[in-house]
């Protein structure tokens, strides 16, 4: 199994690094090229402007929805606000999650915090199934979810934070900063 990581800006070594430690083999994707072959794609968190005015330099927007139409795919974070479909402004992104985000939904104050989420989900990967800890970084809130796009969790306030179509994913928070391996072995066997 091969899984590629959008390497433009962001997180994307910290996801390698998890992927690594799972002896799953990751490449770096910056070229349409680079898609060839993978059977799973990470999009990380960082900035979203930024992954997207990259990604349209880059001839990256079309071969990316492509690879979406037959692929596992999740995005964290800017990640997550790039897979979806309404961000309620001028931004381009892929418009693939059927989800509406807000970015930064958090303010200046709580911009980062970590806390614990039930995710019922994750039990397809641990039966014993603990809540996850999740760190948020001037995160986006899902704020709706529609058509074929399932809520995975929320907070304690009915924040959406996670949300799976298909054979994507999308996460408000960073798994790949936290000691716990869960949600990558759970895209993993979306990607099988
Ligand atoms: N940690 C992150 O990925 C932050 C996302 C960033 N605030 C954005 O709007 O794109």
């Amino acid at each position: 199994m091969k899984i590629g990581v959008l390497a433009l800006q962001g997180a994307f070594i910290e996801h390698q690094t998890v992927l690594e430690k799972l002896g799953v083999e990751s490449v770096q994707v910056r070229l349409p090229e680079h898609l060839d072959g993978l059977d799973g794609l990470i999009i990380p968190g960082g900035e979203s402007t930024t992954i997207s005015k990259l990604a349209i330099a880059f001839g990256l927007m079309q071969p990316l929805r492509e690879f979406a139409g037959e692929h596992a795919v999740w995005g964290t974070c800017a990640g997550a606000i790039f897979l979806s479909r309404e961000v309620g402004r001028d931004q381009p992104v892929l418009g693939l999650m059927d989800i509406t985000v807000r970015r930064n939904a958090f303010g200046r104050q709580v911009d980062s915090f970590e806390t614990l989420l039930d995710v019922p989900a994750l039990a397809r990967v641990d039966a014993i199934n603990p809540p996850f800890p999740a760190v948020f970084i001037r995160a986006p809130l899902i704020e709706k979810a529609n058509g074929s796009a399932e809520v995975l969790a929320a907070l304690p306030d009915g924040g959406i934070v996670a949300v799976q179509q298909g054979r994507w994913l999308a996460t408000s928070f960073h798994p790949e900063l936290s000691d716990d391996d869960r949600f990558h072995r759970y895209f993993l066997e979306l990607a099988r």
